[in-house]
């Protein structure tokens, strides 16, 4: 099975609303729907579970009803921080999932993932057991000096570099036995750690899939902006 869990535990606060991103509506339509029906289409995922931001799972469920998201199985509650809301989704598969299921964790607000991204990352984790999307940087990449943060004396040749987003895809038996580790030993969980960076630090070899510099995370009102942009471009994709 190849089951995606959605992760909208976050406040959207970077946006400045008071309802969170992952639930502004778009031309009609909460971003988060826009996110689930791109997984609702693809015809390998078998199931998907969203872990949402506590008091918003009725609204989850409502939503899910009206645009017809039939593969949404499983309503999670969020946790404290992004690394928290992920375990709470991969901890709620433990009695549904089997070891060698494959686990796309996307964010929910990372709407305009589309289908050629998510076949890849599926295909790369049946091939090598994991794979993160990703994308090489065109832009240079410079290191802030930390005697004096507003000057930089260093820098990374981009060459060196990818940027990863999601969608990630893990096994299920890897997914959920590195969890456990990491809260046990408190590795890779504080601050901005997410599940890729959790799992290198836990000594896993990551697998890069292909990327879309359309795949943006709607963070600022100007992300937001783009995205109606984009949709507009391609309204007979996105605005069906
Ligand atoms: C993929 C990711 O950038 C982590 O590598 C992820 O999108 C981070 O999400 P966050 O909500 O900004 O922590």
């Amino acid at each position: 099975m190849n089951i995606a869990v959605i992760i909208a535990g976050g406040s959207g606060h970077r946006m400045g609303q008071e309802i969170p991103k992952q639930f502004i509506n778009v031309y009609d339509k909460p971003v988060l729907i826009y996110t689930l029906e791109s997984f609702q289409k693809h015809p390998q995922i078998d199931a998907i579970e969203v872990v949402c931001i506590d008091g918003w799972q009725n609204v989850v469920q409502a939503y899910a009803k009206q645009f017809n998201i039939t593969k949404l199985k499983w309503i999670v509650t969020g946790g404290n921080s992004g690394q928290e809301s992920i375990r709470n989704g991969v901890y709620n598969l433990e009695d549904k999932a089997s070891a060698d299921d494959t686990i796309i964790i996307h964010d929910g607000v990372r709407p305009l993932v589309d289908d050629e991204v998510l076949t890849d990352v599926i295909v790369k984790c049946q091939q090598y057991g994991n794979a993160v999307t990703s994308m090489p940087y065109n832009e240079q990449i410079f290191v802030i000096d930390k005697d004096d943060p507003s000057t930089t004396t260093q820098y990374i040749p981009r060459e060196t570099l990818r940027r990863v987003s999601t969608p990630q895809a893990y096994k299920f038996k890897t997914l959920d036995d590195r969890y456990h580790e990491a809260f046990e030993k408190n590795i890779g969980i504080e601050g901005s750690n997410y599940t890729n960076t959790m799992m290198v630090q836990l000594g896993e070899k990551l697998h890069f899939a292909a990327g879309s510099d359309m795949n943006i995370k709607l963070t600022t009102k100007e992300n937001l902006e783009m995205f109606k942009a984009y949709l507009n471009l391609d309204k007979d994709t996105w605005l069906k």
